[in-house]
């Protein structure tokens, strides 16, 4: 288990340049064996939060609890033996390049003085984790990204640590490669019972393997909780953001350059509705064009699953070309807040 206590992060003013508040009071818990997505734009202040966890930086306030022991107040020994129970990967691998798979694999475990029989035995047993068994001789140079990460992972959970975290671990690798990377750690902590930490910036990460979520906005938590609650109810903007994002809120081009703001005779209002939870949207067209009395018809839809639940969103056209037509778009507008959709109108087409 990892516990925030009223923490807070200060970089003091450094030659010229101001101090800067990178994280205040963050309060929360990961529990033992969850998988954790912690998102936030650039400079949102996760690499910081991941520091602390570590312990390579100290909180200005506050402390970091992981398995019950407070790592913010070690230093020096005590430290480096607390950090062998916490295994990092990163976006750009830091393998070592003068060594093989294995001795890359072995480092942690030659630091932590293991016998070498010892290190030969569990280096073979991570490498067949991995799914690398076959590049237990091969320079770093002479592996693909997905593989240098995969020796990355194994490095990692050398020591047996209760805490993986990711530092951006798949930024650096295209996305069929990503899939398989995250795959894969969702094994290792289905297997292993390792509690994942995982910092991005990439919804698609989060959607795939986190379970919890903490978003991180200028240094503060700004929602945090299950992935399908907080992306199906997302209360601040950014987390918005990132979900229209997931869900890809653009629009098909070639309907977006047909969209003008004022109305067109005999056209269209176009209309997006926000669709959420098992089944959303399903039948939405059909009751409206009945309840309504209108030839509602779907200009372009896209459904996504996140964290098991269905959100979306519809794009409407409301024929605008009958008399009283005006007034159809905002009654469209007004039944659906009546069935408590969330929508909009982006304009008119021809
Ligand atoms: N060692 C440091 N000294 C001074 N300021 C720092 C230091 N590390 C980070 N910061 C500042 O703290 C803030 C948070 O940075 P942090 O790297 O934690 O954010 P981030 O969300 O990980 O961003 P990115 O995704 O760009 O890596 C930023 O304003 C950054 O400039």
């Amino acid at each position: 288990m990892v516990r925030f206590d009223c923490i807070s992060k200060t970089y003091p003013a450094y030659r010229g340049k101001p101090g800067v508040n990178a994280l205040r009071d963050i309060d929360f818990a990961i529990a033992r064996g969850s998988i954790t997505g912690v998102i936030g734009r650039s400079g949102a202040g996760k690499s910081s939060l991941v520091r602390l966890i570590n312990g390579l930086e100290k909180p200005t306030t506050g402390r970091v609890v992981v398995d019950g022991r407070d790592i913010s107040a070690f230093a020096g020994r005590e430290l480096r033996l607390a950090q062998r129970s916490i295994g990092m990967i990163f976006q750009h691998f830091n393998l070592l390049s003068s060594r093989t798979a294995a001795d890359n694999v072995a480092l942690p475990l030659e630091i932590a003085g293991w016998a070498k029989a010892d290190i030969r035995a569990r280096v073979a047993e991570l490498l067949d984790l991995v799914g690398i068994a076959d590049k237990h001789d091969r320079y770093p140079s002479e592996l693909s990204g997905g593989q240098k990460q995969r020796v990355g992972i194994a490095r990692a959970l050398a020591t047996r640590p209760s805490v993986l975290l990711s530092d951006e671990a798949t930024s650096a690798l295209d996305p069929q490669t990503t899939r398989a990377i995250l795959d894969l750690l969702a094994n290792i902590n289905r297997e292993l019972g390792v509690t994942i930490v995982l910092i991005t910036h990439e919804m698609s990460v989060v959607r795939q393997l986190a379970k919890e979520v903490v978003v991180l906005d200028a240094g503060h938590v700004v929602e945090s909780g299950h992935v399908a609650d907080i992306f199906t109810h997302p209360k601040h903007p950014i987390t918005q953001s990132f979900l229209a994002e997931a869900i890809g809120d653009s629009l098909p081009v070639s309907l977006a350059s047909r969209i003008v703001p004022e109305p067109v005779a005999g056209g269209q209002a176009v209309i997006r509705v926000q669709v959420r939870g098992a089944g959303a949207g399903d039948t939405l067209v059909a009751r409206m064009a009945r309840e309504l009395g209108l030839d509602v018809s779907l200009l372009a839809a896209r459904i996504d699953e996140i964290g098991g639940r269905h959100v979306g969103s519809l794009v409407l056209g409301i024929p605008l070309g009958i008399p009283g037509g005006e007034g159809a778009a905002s009654r469209t507008l007004t039944w659906l807040s009546q069935h408590q959709f969330s929508a909009e109108r982006l304009g008119h087409v021809a």
